[in-house]
């Protein structure tokens, strides 16, 4: 499966994709410039990450990224409301690209670990991520010391062909 992971500057996207490729938390993370590729093995199944950067200057390259993967993953930082507008703003910029019409889609509310964070049903008002209607939509809530890093894999896996 080859999947695009891509949401605003700090969500934690770099840090979740270390975490299901070398189950390493680490602190150490600085923010991405343009893109990094990962390729990871779980089972028989292998998985292609493009874990894209989420600076202002690059979510217009966010299109050409998802174009033609077989998952979109949005990251959303749970515990900061304020950028929730933004977050769903860039969203629905990116779902309106008729490119992309019927990728499925899976949204993470991150940092789950963090007191406060925003629950599933929250993140669901404000990001409405059922607008345009998605084939496949999935939202979930994360963080790096929680085991439903376990449920995104297997929802990846699951959109392999
Ligand atoms: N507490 C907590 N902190 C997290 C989590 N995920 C990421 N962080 C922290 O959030 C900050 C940003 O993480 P990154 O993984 O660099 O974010 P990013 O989305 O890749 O950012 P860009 O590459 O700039 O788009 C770092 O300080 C991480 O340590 C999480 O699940 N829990
Ligand atoms: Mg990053």
């Amino acid at each position: 499966a080859e999947i695009a992971i891509v949401g605003l500057q700090a969500s934690g996207k770099t840090s979740f994709v270390n975490v299901i490729t070398s189950g390493q938390w680490s602190e150490d993370v600085v923010p991405t410039v343009a893109f990094n590729f990962r390729k990871i093995r779980k089972g028989n199944i292998t998985l292609k990450i493009w874990d894209v950067a989420g600076q202002p200057k690059f979510r217009s390259m966010w299109e050409r990224y998802c174009n033609g993967v077989d998952a979109i993953v949005f990251v959303v930082d749970s515990i900061d409301p304020e950028k929730f507008n933004t977050a769903r703003f860039e969203l629905h910029q990116l779902l309106g690209h008729p490119t992309l019409t019927g990728v499925p889609l899976l949204v993470l509310g991150n940092k789950n670990d963090i007191d406060g964070h925003a629950p599933v049903n929250e993140l669901i008002k404000a990001l409405r991520p059922t607008q345009p209607v998605r084939p496949s939509l999935s939202l979930q809530s994360c963080g790096v010391y929680s085991t439903s890093r376990d449920i995104v894999l297997q929802w990846l896996s699951g959109r392999s062909h």
